[in-house]
């Protein structure tokens, strides 16, 4: 057995039995023999830890011949989810208390080490080591075991310098699992994934892991990026071709993922920006949630519907979100905002970040500001309205809330357990706050959606008329009308909560006006008009898989008002949509204000 079998042995002990783990690991520490005493491990090792609560399922495979590469350790799904289905909210029993229900959750994890990928110039054997190595960097940083993940993106790691394996002696292994250990007693930190890994989405990404790396006391570390992970050709003369370089060069194409956790960058959709090495790009989208307690949504909105069947049941009870997406979704039964739309079919509150962000210059550290809107469920704060612990013992439990629009929330919230740093709105200002990046905390998620989603059909009118020729006098009245047709929006459909004071943010006019003057939105339409063609061609042409969410925005909301015959209220709306659609001349833009 080679000694990487071994420890991952004890580290299974560890986690079942943990008085069985300390003296499995005292004894491979302090023995002069370990070959012997892993026969005797063999025998009286693996019968105590099926013995243990909870235990199902336990095996090594050795399959490829190259030491450890797979394990699978499970517990009894079944018996701990039902526990915490079984629990009442008001129930007082042990076994539904909040925080029984976060250790079963914790529990039912799935621990996996396997399958990562290898970077196509790394001898295998390196990859084995270091494979091992980065679980053990993840063990002594975080409560779990990592995502599959590239070895070198571990292995340069800033914050754990990761040895060859064959040269860790026993004595560091159990000083590691020892700190491990340790950590057991300390007080669980906020584990960060980002949803997303577009333009923006791999900014934010390198916003908030520069942020985790600051802020230890809150934050684990690592941040999981969710990649929608693609082939990615390696052409000579691409920077790609140089950086892999010589007889390294892979025959074929090479997946994103595995671009991104082996240089750090997100060649695709943000080329030449340095993501910081605790950003770990994982395409396995269930895997990427599990166990985050903040989750950040950023794609795409036309793939949230998606996105959210597939992590539905698969995220903490606890979690929290905020969506970085401008969109909105519309059905049959009317308009919602995307955090209403995740917190229904997630089961998680959603707050909103906005604001007047162009990706690529926040990601070159150009100074901006932004509005995140978060109402900080009152069952979160530990206290419920008499005072009392809300989540420390399982009394007074709040698990309404008031949603978007004001009214008492659908979804039943389970309270962030008290172990936790509170995640309010400090926690949230320090997460994405960044000396390059002001963030202003405020209540308003509908004003701050809404001013996010609905800027877009405005800054492709402002696109359509520069294209036209005109100057930038009438793109000023095309923002200044826009801007009114949001606000009356809101005010119509969202009358409960939408805050006036919100236009005044970054959300507000500093989107509108960036988003006028150099956002995609404006730019590749104004392109589109420039060249005779549709903005969708553009779009197919220009943008390398960048997505315009102007243009499904204008046709949501437009279908909503059609459907309301409220068309004459939103000229400038439906101007933007007749335009899209090539019912309306951009030259009659100006007739359509006066009618
Ligand atoms: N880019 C910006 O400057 C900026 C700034 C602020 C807000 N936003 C908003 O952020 C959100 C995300 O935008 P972005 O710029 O990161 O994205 P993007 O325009 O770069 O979009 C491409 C992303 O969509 C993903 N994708 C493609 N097909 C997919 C599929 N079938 N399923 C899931 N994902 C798929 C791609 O992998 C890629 O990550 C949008 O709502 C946008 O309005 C963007
Ligand atoms: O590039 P756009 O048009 O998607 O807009 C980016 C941001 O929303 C501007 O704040």
């Amino acid at each position: 057995m080679r000694p990487n079998q071994t420890l991952i042995l004890t580290e299974a002990v560890f986690w079942n039995c943990e008085s069985y783990g300390i003296l499995v690991l005292l004894l491979l520490s302090y023995s002069p023999r370990p070959f012997l005493l892993l026969g005797f491990l063999g025998v009286f090792g693996v019968f105590p830890m099926t013995a243990c609560p909870g235990f199902r399922f336990y095996k090594i495979s050795d399959s490829a011949g190259l030491g450890l590469r797979r394990i699978f350790f499970e517990q009894s799904q079944s018996q701990s989810q039902s526990k915490s289905q079984q629990c009442h909210p008001k129930s007082q029993s042990q076994q539904c208390h909040p925080k029984s229900q976060f250790r079963s959750q914790t529990r039912t994890t799935s621990y996996r080490i396997s399958s990562f990928p290898l970077p196509h110039r790394w001898p295998r054997a390196t990859h084995s080591d270091s494979e091992f190595s980065s679980s053990l960097c993840r063990l002594s940083h975080t409560s779990r075991l990592p995502a599959p993940t590239s070895a070198r993106n571990f292995s340069s790691s800033s914050h754990c310098p990761q040895p060859q394996f064959s040269s860790i002696p026993s004595s560091t292994l159990a000083s590691t699992l020892g700190s491990k250990m340790a950590s057991t007693s300390e007080k669980p930190k906020h584990k960060v994934t980002v949803i997303g890994s577009g333009n923006w989405g791999s900014t934010i990404a390198k916003v908030v892991a520069q942020s985790t790396s600051e802020h230890p006391e809150l934050f684990e570390t690592d941040v999981q990026m969710w990649v929608y992970d693609e082939k990615i050709p390696i052409t000579p003369g691409s920077s790609l071709y140089d950086r892999y370089g010589g007889a390294t060069i892979p025959d074929g194409p090479v997946m994103l993922t595995e671009v991104i956790n082996t240089f750090h960058e997100n060649v695709k959709y943000l080329p030449g920006i340095e993501l910081p090495h605790n950003v770990i790009a994982n395409p396995n989208l269930v895997d990427a949630v599990q166990g985050a307690t903040i989750l950040i949504f950023n794609l795409p909105h036309e793939f949230i519907d998606k996105i959210c069947k597939q992590i539905q049941g698969k995220t903490l009870p606890f979690a929290r979100a905020i969506s970085c997406i401008k969109g909105v979704t519309v059905d049959e039964h009317g308009i919602e905002l995307i955090s209403e739309y995740i917190e229904e079919n997630v089961g998680i509150y959603c707050g909103a970040l906005s604001g007047g962000n162009i990706a690529s210059e926040i990601a070159n550290e150009q100074w901006c500001d932004t509005t995140i809107a978060y109402n900080t469920p009152p069952c979160d704060l530990h206290q419920d309205t008499n005072g009392s612990s809300s989540n420390g013992n399982g009394s007074g439990v709040a698990y309404t809330h008031k949603n978007a629009r004001g009214q008492p929330s659908k979804t039943k919230l389970v309270p962030v357990p008290a172990e936790y740093p509170t995640l309010d709105h400090d926690v949230f200002q320090k997460l994405f706050s960044r000396p390059y990046f002001t963030v202003n905390m405020v209540s308003d998620v509908v004003g701050v959606s809404l001013g996010g989603a609905l800027k877009n059909i405005v800054a492709i009118a402002c696109g359509f008329v520069e294209g036209h020729g005109w100057s930038n006098s009438g793109k000023t009245a095309v923002m200044r009308r826009g801007m009114q047709e949001i606000i009356k929006f809101a005010n119509e459909f969202f009358p409960e909560t939408v805050q006036e004071a919100t236009w005044q943010e970054s959300a507000g006019w500093g989107d509108m006006i960036v988003s006028c003057t150099a956002a995609r939105n404006w730019k590749y339409s104004k392109m589109a008009v420039e060249r005779g063609v549709s903005v969708q061609e553009i779009e197919n042409t220009e943008l390398n898989g960048q997505k315009l969410q102007g243009i499904s925005t204008t046709r949501d909301v437009c279908s909503f008002l059609h459907a309301r015959g409220l068309e004459g209220n939103y000229p400038l709306f439906m101007a933007v949509e007749g335009i899209v659609d090539g019912t309306v001349n951009v030259e009659d833009i100006p007739r359509l204000f006066r009618d």
